[in-house]
């Protein structure tokens, strides 16, 4: 069962600390210091990328019967993929690229089991599309100018004020927010069931 193991989460994002304790697992938190290193310009391989460097960076001082998970999430609208934004300025050109259309949210995810016999690691990426209102560009520059974009991939918060200009998604809502729990809860599930007959 899933709470026999000792559950990591190698990420100093709350949002998904509290996406991970909505389904009743509290894991231990330990974000990773690696230097984010990506060699590829397609958004899902990009996100599995950084998500296996921070998952591997903790997993290294880990004891048996661990099981840690690093998560990455990037925008990509037209064509370019979107992190989190250096300045007010580049917030306001991110949301003014994808306001009135429809963009990908894409979460990599690496799950890290730290058995006695090695480990046994698995990516994924989870793709949600996003529609978003036209915008004015009084509307974008407010937002813009507000902290809420800063931490944030794509330079919004669906779970914030940016809910004012969303239309609709097609998929995974958490994904969004950083991290694809009813997916994750299911690897999870199976990496158990595998050490369990093993
Ligand atoms: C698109 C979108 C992203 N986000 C967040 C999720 C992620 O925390 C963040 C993208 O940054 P990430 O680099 O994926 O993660 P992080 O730096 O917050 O944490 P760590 O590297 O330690 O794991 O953007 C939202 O909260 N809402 C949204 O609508």
């Amino acid at each position: 069962m899933i709470r026999d193991y000792k559950i990591v989460l190698a990420s100093a994002s709350p949002r998904r600390r509290e996406l991970l304790s909505q389904i009743s697992l509290n894991p231990v938190i330990e974000p990773s210091t690696v230097i984010e290193v990506i060699t590829t310009r397609v958004p899902e391989d990009a996100v599995m990328e950084l998500s296996l460097q921070k998952a591997e960076d903790v997993a290294r001082h880990q004891q048996p019967g661990t099981i840690v998970i690093g998560a990455d999430t990037v925008v990509a609208a037209e064509g370019k993929i979107l992190g989190k934004p250096k300045s007010h300025q580049e917030a306001y050109e991110m949301i003014e690229s994808f306001q009135g259309k429809t963009h990908q949210v894409f979460t990599g995810v690496t799950l890290i089991y730290c058995g006695t016999n090695g480990t046994t690691v698995r990516s994924f990426a989870e793709r949600t599309d996003v529609h978003v209102y036209p915008m004015t560009p009084e509307e974008i520059r407010l937002y813009a100018e507000d902290e809420e974009p800063m931490d944030k991939a794509g330079a919004y918060g669906i779970q914030g004020r940016f809910a004012a200009f969303i239309k609709g998604i097609d998929g995974d809502y958490s994904n969004v927010v950083g991290l694809p729990v009813g997916r994750v809860y299911q690897e999870l599930k199976q990496i158990c069931e595998q050490e369990e007959k093993a």
